[in-house]
């Protein structure tokens, strides 16, 4: 007793929200203590002001972003903004030794002509780029470790990869046959206003968008590319439904080999997650349910084999905001500073 140090944390972007999110969670958190809130339109005011509800838990106000202050009192630092600003932030914090996991999308590409193309920015960090580590610690859980800079993955490549990822390490699909078909809930747009995100024009209404062009489809091929061993293609469509959180995945693709069957592959993919406590593979022939990851860091998997198509569906869903954005986040810390991976995660979802 009496030597016991919590890790100062900050947070950038805490107004927005998956900040809130790495608020909630990191308040309760044990080995860290959130000593810096930082954000744009929100600078100057008590968190409180922002979330109420929060008032009584957080008494810290929301300042603003200065990487050299934020350096000198943190060191792990969350990124939590719109694309194209946490590549200006990264080098100088890093530089400061702070750890930094950003959840934007700026440091998930190996390749910054990628980026470049898909984001419309162009990068002059690509030595620091060169460094970032892709957050997903399913797959990439020691080179995590290593990491001083995360690219915390999209949630929508984070629900497909999660239910992809052993049939491509495997080889039990034809790479290129690959559909992924997903469902996102509104507070994946952020909580930055934007019309087709407001509850008069998506409620009651589903449909697709981005559909052969969405940014998500470079990463979610990047990894597949790197699991299959050779470049892939995959097809991506991603839908806007009328619920607040929540990402349903589903998945299909050719078997090469027609004879294997649903619990073949349920055998499979509990192995290949078996040391993995934030995948559930559902057995009973049940399928996911986005309710049931609403609230916890658990992605659910169900899968089945249709043997007259010859193809396997894989259906995946998590809570956008947590294993698709904070709680992974949290995840990737936990195993940087070598704590347990669960550390501060919640395991249950809200409902029932
Ligand atoms: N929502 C989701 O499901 C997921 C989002 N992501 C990614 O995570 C990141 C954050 O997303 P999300 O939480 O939804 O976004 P929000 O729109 O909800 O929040 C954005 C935050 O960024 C702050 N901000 C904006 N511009 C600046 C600036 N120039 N300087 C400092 N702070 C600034 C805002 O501060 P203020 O309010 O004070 O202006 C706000 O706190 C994005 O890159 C997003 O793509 C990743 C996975 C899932
Ligand atoms: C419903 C909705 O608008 N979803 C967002 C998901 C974006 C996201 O969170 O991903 P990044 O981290 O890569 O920005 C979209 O499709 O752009």
């Amino acid at each position: 007793m009496g030597n016991f140090r919590r890790v100062p944390v900050g947070i950038v972007g805490a107004s927005g929200y998956g900040g809130v999110q790495l608020v909630r969670l990191l308040m309760d958190h044990p080995e860290v203590e959130v000593v810096y809130l930082g954000g744009e339109s929100s600078a100057g005011k008590p968190f409180g002001e922002l979330y109420p509800h929060l008032a009584h838990a957080v008494n810290l106000p929301v300042e603003e972003v200065d990487p050299e202050i934020i350096g000198d009192r943190t060191e792990v630092v969350f990124l939590s903004l719109p694309n194209g600003l946490a590549c200006e932030m990264a080098p100088k914090l890093l530089e400061k030794g702070c750890l930094v996991l950003d959840l934007s999308a700026d440091y998930r590409f190996t390749d910054l002509t990628t980026y470049t193309n898909w984001y419309n920015k162009q990068r002059t960090d690509s030595a620091t780029a060169a460094t970032a580590v892709y957050g997903l610690p399913e797959l990439y859980r020691s080179r995590i470790a290593e990491a001083q800079l995360i690219g915390c993955p999209g949630c929508y490549p984070t629900a497909s990869l999660l239910a992809l990822s052993p049939l491509l390490k495997q080889g039990l699909i034809i790479p290129e046959t690959a559909i992924v078909d997903a469902k996102s809930g509104t507070s994946g747009g952020g909580r930055q206003g934007k019309i087709n995100l407001l509850l008069a024009e998506a409620d009651n209404s589903l449909g697709a968008y981005g559909v052969t062009r969405h940014r998500h489809t470079p990463e979610i091929e990047q990894i597949c590319s790197d699991l299959a061993g050779h470049e892939v293609m995959i097809q991506f469509t991603p839908h806007l439904i009328p619920m607040v959180r929540g990402i349903l995945a589903t998945v299909y693709a050719t078997l090469r080999d027609p004879g294997l069957v649903r619990d073949d592959l349920i055998t499979i993919f509990r192995a290949f997650y078996r040391n993995s406590p934030w995948v559930r593979i559902c057995e009973s022939g049940e399928y996911p349910q986005t309710k049931w990851a609403c609230g916890s860091n658990m992605c659910y998997i169900g899968l089945e084999v249709d043997p007259r198509t010859g193809r396997v569906i894989v259906m995946s869903a998590i809570d956008n905001l947590i294993k698709g954005q904070a709680g992974q986040a949290i995840q990737c810390m936990n195993i940087m500073m070598g704590w347990d991976e669960t550390l501060g995660l919640p395991k249950l979802g809200f409902y029932p």
